[in-house]
């Protein structure tokens, strides 16, 4: 029995020593140039478990001091440069193509998107990728096209907000369960057209089935030896393609302008349909977290709710008689408090890390730093959301007012919640929009507050397996929502004065 034990430690010893002798002599090559490595406690996989424990945060937690701007992470053979700097985005930036998204969205197309090799190859080879890209940025852009959409979206929105006020009593929900379905609708009514895919009851639930597979498809880790992701994803691919046989007339410019592109570039119908089913990924997985975590924000703080309440009814709503209209203008526009918070949320809660494939060796910085072939490049912004050299002392305080300082330039590099150009998201007008309408409407007709007497808790559970830049909560809460009754009555929505140029005044552009 001892003899084994002593075995057993002899081997461990065995293995530990060689994982620290490989960890050191895969830094043996490193080129001074290279960002400097940081060391974690476990070689080789330390970082990938920093990563995976502690979530965003990990960059905060193993960066040593504030000036270190780019730092590499080893993980096995691969290197994981990780750049937290402001100033050195930009440089990055300006090399798009050897620092480049493309093996991402690739890798999307195949994973998610089921690519076959003809598929994968015209992702790869041809210029699909710049294509597809151009024709949602400009069927995405604020204008007549988008001002459809949002129009669809907001209409749905009511219904959803009817169906769940409508007769006025108190209903206790999930409130992670209600914004996900609020937001699939009207996000859906906006992207497909009213006669979209997720109305099927199935479809819905094989798509957030399917969603809580994401992360394993895309990494390969994946315990579902059932195959419950992918059967849930066929569901999701069968309805797509019945709904691409005959496309809808009230479909948006996104949807149609992506389908015509994705033929033209030499997919198969059903190749392409396939390809159309991943939009959803990109349409919702963000926008119900960021819209759940607004409504926390402000309903947690009874006197922020207040301000935003008067100000969104002075500004936002007129009401003659029993009719109150919500003007889309004015929400975008006149309304500051209410998106300085919405955006105050964002960068708070915003842990996205844009990845980029170094596709060959790069020199950033007048040749100062060498990112080296075939390695990753990362830019967590959660690192810079909470920077106290971009966002002063009060850098981890949630500050809902931030974003109304005049004085107070965010964006570009400082404010990373939509990405940076050239690959800033697109839809952004879209989900700003759409956030603003909800939150505006249960902000004016509702009073939430956590169920059974408890209270809203400051710091909840984060879920850390979703691929999205803003987590889940770990637990859904449930709330009580009351209906205000001096704002019973029928609810409109219309554009506004000169709305087809508003914008909703974002700190990115
Ligand atoms: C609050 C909601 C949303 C947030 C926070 C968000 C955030 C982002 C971010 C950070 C990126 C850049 C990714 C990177 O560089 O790694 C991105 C890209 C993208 N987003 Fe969004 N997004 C949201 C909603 C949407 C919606 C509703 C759609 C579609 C209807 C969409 C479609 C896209 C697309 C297609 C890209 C890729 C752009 C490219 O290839 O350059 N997003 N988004």
């Amino acid at each position: 029995m001892i003899n084994m034990i002593t075995t057993i430690l002899y081997a461990l010893l065995a293995v530990v020593s060689l994982a620290y002798l490989a960890d050191y002599l895969l830094a043996w090559n490193d080129d001074p140039k290279e960002p400097p490595r940081l060391r974690a406690r476990i070689p080789l996989i330390g970082h990938l478990i920093g990563i995976i424990v502690s979530g965003p945060s990990y960059h905060s937690v193993i960066r040593n001091d504030e000036t270190t701007e780019i730092y590499t992470l080893g993980i096995l053979n691969y290197k994981l440069y990780t750049s937290v700097s402001t100033r050195l985005l930009p440089l990055i930036q300006r090399q798009s193509r050897a620092l480049s998204f493309r093996p991402m969205i690739q890798t999307v197309a195949r994973k998610w998107g089921d690519a076959n090799d003809e598929t994968d190859r015209l992702f790869r080879e041809t210029d699909l990728i710049t294509e597809f890209s151009h024709v949602m940025k400009t069927s995405l852009a604020p204008g007549p096209q988008l001002d459809e959409m949002n129009m669809r979206m907001a209409q749905r929105a009511l219904v959803d907000l009817d169906l769940l006020l409508g007769d006025g009593k108190d209903k206790k929900i999930k409130l992670l369960e209600w914004a996900r379905f609020a937001i699939t609708q009207a996000s859906s009514c906006g992207v497909y057209g009213n006669q979209h895919p997720f109305l099927d009851d199935k479809v819905y639930e094989a798509f957030w089935a399917w969603h809580a597979h994401l992360s394993a498809h895309i990494s390969g880790i994946n315990f579902d030896i059932l195959s419950h992701g992918y059967h849930a994803r066929a569901v999701v691919f069968a309805a797509h393609a019945k709904y691409c046989t005959s496309i809808p007339p009230d479909t948006s410019s996104l949807f149609l302008s992506r389908w015509q592109c994705l033929l033209s570039s030499g997919l198969s119908v059903s190749e392409a349909s396939k390809q159309q089913a991943t939009l959803p990924i990109g349409m919702l997985s963000n926008t119900v977290p960021t819209f759940f975590w607004t409504i926390y924000e402000i309903f947690s703080r009874p006197a922020l709710l207040s301000s935003i309440r008067s100000e969104i009814l002075t500004f936002a709503i007129t009401t003659s008689g029993p009719r109150h209209i919500l003007n889309l203008t004015n929400l975008k526009t006149s309304c500051p408090l209410l998106l300085s918070t919405f955006q105050e949320t964002q960068r708070t809660r915003h842990i996205h890390a844009a990845i980029r494939k170094v596709t060959t060796n790069t020199l950033l910085d007048s040749g100062k730093v060498l990112l080296k072939e075939g390695n990753y490049l990362q830019m967590p912004g959660h690192a810079i959301h909470y920077s106290q050299s971009i966002y002063g002392p009060t850098a981890r305080d949630f500050v809902p007012e931030r974003f109304m300082d005049p004085n107070l330039k965010r964006g570009g590099a400082d404010f990373l919640a939509w990405g940076a150009p050239p690959h800033l998201c697109p839809a952004r007008q879209f989900a700003a929009t759409e956030i603003l309408i909800l939150v505006a409407m249960l902000v004016v007709r509702t009073d939430i507050h956590p169920a059974e007497g408890a209270e809203w808790e400051e710091k909840p559970g984060l879920e850390f397996a979703d691929p999205v830049t803003v987590l889940n909560p770990k637990r859904d809460v449930e709330v009580v929502v009351r209906v205000r009754g001096e704002k019973e009555g029928r609810w409109e929505v219309e554009m506004g004065d000169g709305s087809r140029a508003s914008r909703v005044p974002l700190a990115s552009g």
